[in-house]
């Protein structure tokens, strides 16, 4: 979809793209992206390396200019490749944090954010105090970039962004680098600096716990492409492709044929009928699983299954099982320490099932 030159972006929309494609050289980096960002709403973009997300993010702040298509943004054209129109970063109005998002070494970190700070009133100082606070860096504020770990530098990175008080934020990777303690307070951060703030936020991660903590939307990048769009529990219950299912949790990929019985897909083990959740395959035959341990229980007229490894984690008991006459290896999570062997029934809510030729490369 396209809209004619000159029309005005559906109402309601701050960031508005339509037809938006980008190559370099021969290698085609974005294919016709449509896209409407309501205000308010967190978006997360996932999507393997190479997908395109740095490059999809870099057009829409006009670091990098596409080939064809058009970028509106509050309703304003900023990039328009029919007319020639394009408005520089600057003139964007948005707020950036990027992972290696230089702050100016020769000021402080409160001369860092004030300097963002449009015009000249008398409350930037106290504005900027105010910001350090909500990064929890009150205290540092005469600090240089140089006298600051990685991750405080990169909390005065997001205070600096949110300085220009932006309706846009864009975040490409914040927290990659950062150790996971720090990393799940600077998430917790930005979530508490965009909810307050009201305004929209566009997220680039490979980590799939930003996908549960963060996100009212999911965009899954593949080869330039939107290939999903949906809330995080529509991302859950029905992933599109075994890359998505893999970012929820589930693992594969197990050889199957695929079958339908009374109206319902399922696969054949020996006597039994195990239903499934099928993904983009439409007839009988071989076909991929995957399956999360959400979908795997203990049952006396299950699977007999040999455990092979167990983990304690939060609070359960994370546990590694063979299976086998199927020759699977599947994950469980338990309530109580699990025996040596068991066996195992399957939820066809979590099992899902993909053209065969569908298998997933590792999530980053
Ligand atoms: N300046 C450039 N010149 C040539 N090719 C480029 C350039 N920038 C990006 N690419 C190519 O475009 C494709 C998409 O790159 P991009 O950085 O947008 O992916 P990404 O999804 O952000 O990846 P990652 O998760 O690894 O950061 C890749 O194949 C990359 O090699």
């Amino acid at each position: 979809m396209t809209y004619p030159d000159q029309a005005t972006p559906p109402d309601g929309s701050l960031l508005s793209m339509a037809g938006v494609g980008k190559s370099h050289g021969r290698n085609r980096v974005l294919h016709d992206i449509t896209l409407e960002v309501p205000r308010g709403q967190f978006v997360l973009l996932m999507g393997g390396s190479g997908s395109g997300k740095t490059t999809l993010v870099r057009t829409i702040a006009g670091l990098e200019r596409p080939d064809t298509g058009t970028i509106a943004l509050r309703g304003d054209r900023v990039e328009c490749r029919a007319t020639g129109r394009f408005v520089p970063p600057e003139r964007r109005g948005l707020g950036m944090v990027f992972q290696d998002y230089a702050l100016w070494p020769h000021l402080t970190c409160l001369e860092n954010i004030m300097a963002a700070m449009p015009g000249r009133g008398r409350d930037r100082p106290e504005r900027a105090r105010a910001l350090l606070r909500d990064v929890a860096m009150e205290g540092l504020e005469a600090r240089y970039p140089a006298q600051l770990s990685g991750g405080q530098q990169q909390r005065i990175g997001l205070a600096r962004a949110m300085a220009a008080r932006p309706d846009l934020l864009l975040l490409d990777e914040p927290l990659s680098g950062l150790d996971v303690e720090v990393r799940a307070r600077m998430r917790d951060q930005i979530r508490r600096l965009v909810r307050g703030s009201g305004c929209s936020a566009l997220f680039v991660t490979h980590d799939p716990v930003d996908v549960w903590r963060l996100a009212d939307r999911v965009l899954v990048l593949d080869g330039g492409r939107i290939v999903q769009d949906a809330a995080p529990d529509g991302l859950y219950s029905r992933p599109l492709s075994p890359r998505v299912a893999r970012m929820t949790g589930a693992e594969g990929a197990f050889p199957v044929h695929l079958s339908r019985r009374d109206a319902q897909w399922g696969i054949v083990h020996g006597e039994r009928f195990q239903p499934v959740t099928p993904m983009g395959v439409g007839r009988e035959g071989p076909a991929t699983a995957y399956l999360r341990p959400e979908g795997v229980t203990q049952a006396s007229d299950g699977h007999a299954a040999r455990r092979m490894d167990v983990t304690f984690e939060a609070g359960r008991w994370r546990t590694l099982w063979h299976l086998p006459h199927l020759d699977w290896s599947v994950y469980s999570l338990e309530d109580a320490s699990p025996p040596e062997q068991s066996f195992l029934a399957f939820d066809g809510r979590h099992l899902f099932v993909y053209p065969a030729s569908d298998v997933a490369q590792p999530v980053s």
